[in-house]
């Protein structure tokens, strides 16, 4: 499965501390993320991810458009809802992409914790099975 990772600032320490809790599971999976996020998960970890740019210069927007490839099978997006700086991503576009293509979507931790659960599980391999070319 392909999971993309992005983390507004102030989130990005509980995501590192999320993938550094999931590890195991994330390592069986292709990951990406915006270039930050990416950096810092991939330093506290050693899990491998592609990395995109930056979010504020465009890293969101590359993920969108793998999304909007149906490229993208898990979005985990640990977004501010209290005080999102003016250059971080849109939310809006993405999680409309998300809804687009059935892309399961995590904003916050403790939904993250049940989509990788499930992806764990089996419960998302229907993803495959809809783009058995991914
Ligand atoms: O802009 C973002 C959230 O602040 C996401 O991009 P970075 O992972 O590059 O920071």
């Amino acid at each position: 499965m392909n999971i993309a990772l992005i983390a507004h600032d102030s989130k990005k320490e509980l995501m590192i501390q999320f993938c550094i809790a999931y590890c195991g599971i994330l390592s069986r999976h292709n990951l990406c993320a915006t270039g930050t996020t990416g950096k810092q998960v991939s330093e506290a970890t050693g899990l491998h991810i592609q990395r995109y740019l930056s979010g504020s210069q465009g890293g969101d927007q590359q993920i969108c458009a793998r999304i909007s490839c149906n490229e993208i099978d898990v979005l985990l997006f640990f977004r501010d809802p209290i005080n999102p700086k003016s250059n971080e991503p849109n939310d809006m576009n993405l999680l409309r992409l998300c809804d687009v293509h059935n892309v399961p979507v995590a904003t916050n931790i403790a939904t993250a914790e049940a989509l990788i659960l499930a992806l764990e599980r089996g419960d998302l391999d229907w993803r495959e099975i809809g783009n058995p070319s991914l």
